[in-house]
């Protein structure tokens, strides 16, 4: 299954700390990972195999939004930074809703992801 990874600049050190937690779910359950290009830049420093995408603020979110509505992301880890303003906005409330249209799994901060990653690695 494709996961996309995506974590504003003051979630990104969390992303990839949850990465790490999940290493093991992550490497032995088929799962390939896209996101935006800073977060994916991140993951692959951590060791991680990503396939990257625009950054979130030049059109990465909308490319993850299309994967989501062509049915080829699975599930959207979208960690927010809810105290910073972001001037991409519509982009990411369009990724949240182009989830809810496709009934895509999304979790916007790690504790909903971690459930998450529990239900894939059962
Ligand atoms: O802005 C983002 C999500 O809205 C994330 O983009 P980057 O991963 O390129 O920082």
């Amino acid at each position: 299954m494709e996961i996309a990874i995506i974590a504003h600049d003051g979630k990104k050190a969390e992303m990839v700390q949850f990465l790490n937690e999940h290493k093991e779910v992550l490497l032995t359950k088929n799962i390939k990972l896209v996101s935006t290009g800073t977060t994916g830049s991140k993951a692959e420093k951590a060791g991680f195999v990503v396939t990257k995408f625009l950054s979130g603020p030049i059109g990465g979110d909308a490319q993850i939004a299309a994967r989501v509505a062509e049915g080829k992301c699975n599930m959207v880890l979208f960690f927010r930074d809810p105290h910073a303003k972001h001037p991409h906005e519509p982009d990411i409330i369009m990724l949240l809703r182009i989830c809810d249209v496709h009934n895509v799994p999304l979790a916007t901060n790690p504790a909903s992801a971690d459930l998450l990653m529990k239900a894939i690695a059962i």
